[in-house]
């Protein structure tokens, strides 16, 4: 398995270009299930969860044409396999993405049950519920949830807890329903904005995206329609936390503050100095950051994809932090690791207590989870020292060539082959 070496201490400076946003991609990708026309995507990510994605899609029936540039067209004229099978679900569970827009355009869907992962148990009962409301028949039958149904039916469901992949996936299979959906309780992060236009681009009637009611009014067939994805907020707030906590200034493009408030607000009471404008970020820092205390909720609260990377950035600030997560129910596994860089901190169920020091010690650390990679990948490069980081395979799935942009930045990060 592949490492990373970082050499840790220096200051970061320098411009780096935003991605498009793995957590939008994924349910876009998805969105070209519901038509035989084809859907064009623009500033697709080159991550592993997209090329995951788009073998799913591939061997469900889509034709895909891809470029390198993070362009593709898919074109679902045919829809031949409606399944997911367990060895892609258990590496990307955005798989389960593909249920609602197999059942609404084909009818069926056999979807390998995503597994409990590092962060969380993750069921997917409130996607199970929606669909079943609308007409659905499901089953779970060998590890695998079996789906049919005629036509899909409007109806009115209530979610018990904001889901972001769950508002997603009810979303687009009400788009071919009969009738009008209403979501209550829907979650308002912008990745389920953004597809709401990719499918409104498509001929979907949809209402209230952003909002925590959504109202879908069905259609016959949606046609095919052009969509570029939105910026990565997530990449975006790593970049800022990373600089934030060691010191220097960047300037990222193709970006969006606006979807970046609540993370914006900790860096500034960090000691961040932060300008903005529509498609850019400028920030700048000078001393040792202030420890900052956040609880992590639905958007636009703080994002969870955000708390592992506070973390390290907190393990050196001046003052300590409490750190309350409440979407995942085991999303501290960065803890252990970054305590192997000296840092100080104490868990008690969902809340872990950051005691500030001074410096962190380089040290040999092992990823867990994708942004807990990115939290220690923070760690190395403020801690004294070498950091190595074993396991990154998590960072690719939704970093776009991490250690090159932070290389533009004057940051020493090298990835070695293991041996
Ligand atoms: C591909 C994608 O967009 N991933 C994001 C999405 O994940 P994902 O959509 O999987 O996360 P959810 O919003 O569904 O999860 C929120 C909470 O609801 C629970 N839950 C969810 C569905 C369900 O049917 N039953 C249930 O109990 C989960 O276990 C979790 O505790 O939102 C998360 C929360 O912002 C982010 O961390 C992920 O990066
Ligand atoms: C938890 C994440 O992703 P996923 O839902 O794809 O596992 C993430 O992006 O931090």
């Amino acid at each position: 398995m592949q490492k990373l070496i970082i050499q840790g201490g220096v200051e970061l400076c320098g411009e780096v270009s935003i991605s498009g946003a793995k957590n939008a991609a994924l349910p876009v990708l998805c969105a070209s299930l519901l038509t035989a026309d084809t859907l064009a995507v623009r500033n697709l990510p080159r991550l592993k969860d997209v090329s995951t994605m788009l073998a799913l899609l591939k061997q469900i029936g889509v034709r895909i044409l891809a470029n390198d540039t993070g362009e593709a067209e898919l074109s679902a004229a045919s829809i031949t396999n409606p399944t997911a099978p367990y060895d892609m679900v258990k590496t990307m569970r955005a798989a389960i993405l593909v249920l609602g827009p197999l059942l609404a355009r084909t009818g069926q869907a056999h979807i390998s049950l995503p597994g409990g992962c590092a962060i969380g148990l993750r069921p997917v009962d409130q996607h199970i519920k929606g669909l079943q409301a609308m007409g659905a028949e499901i089953s779970i039958e060998h590890g695998y949830i079996r789906a049919q149904a005629q036509r899909l039916s409007g109806a009115r469901i209530i979610m018990d807890i904001v889901t972001v992949t769950g508002t997603e996936n009810l979303m687009m299979a009400a788009t071919l329903a009969s009738g009008t959906t209403i979501l209550e309780n829907a979650a308002r992060e912008p990745e389920v904005i953004d597809l709401a236009n990719c499918l409104i681009s498509m001929g979907a009637n949809i209402q209230g995206a952003g909002s925590n009611t959504i109202v879908i009014e069905g259609v016959e067939c949606l046609h095919g329609g052009a969509h570029s994805i939105m910026p990565d907020r997530i990449e975006t707030g790593t970049f800022l936390t990373a600089v934030t906590a060691c010191g220097g200034e960047v300037h990222l493009t193709r970006t969006r503050a606006d979807t970046l408030d609540a993370v914006l607000d900790k860096l500034i009471e960090a000691g961040a100095n932060i300008d903005t404008g529509t498609d850019w970020i400028h920030l700048s820092m000078n001393h040792r950051p202030r420890s900052v205390s956040l609880r992590t909720a639905p958007y636009p609260a703080f994002p969870t994809d955000m708390q592992a990377q506070f973390m390290a950035l907190n393990s050196i600030a001046d003052g300590i932090a409490i750190m309350t997560e409440t979407i995942f129910e085991n999303r501290f596994m960065h803890v252990q690791e970054l305590k192997r860089l000296n840092a100080v901190i104490h868990v008690e169920g969902n809340t872990a207590i950051v005691y500030g020091i001074p410096e962190l010690g380089g040290a040999h650390v092992m990823a867990t989870d994708l942004r807990a990679s990115a939290c220690l990948v923070i760690a190395g490069l403020i801690a004294q020292g070498e950091t190595v980081i074993d396991r990154i395979y998590h960072l690719d799935r939704g970093y776009e060539q991490i250690e090159r942009k932070l290389v533009q930045l004057g940051a020493q990060i090298r990835r070695v082959p293991a041996e």
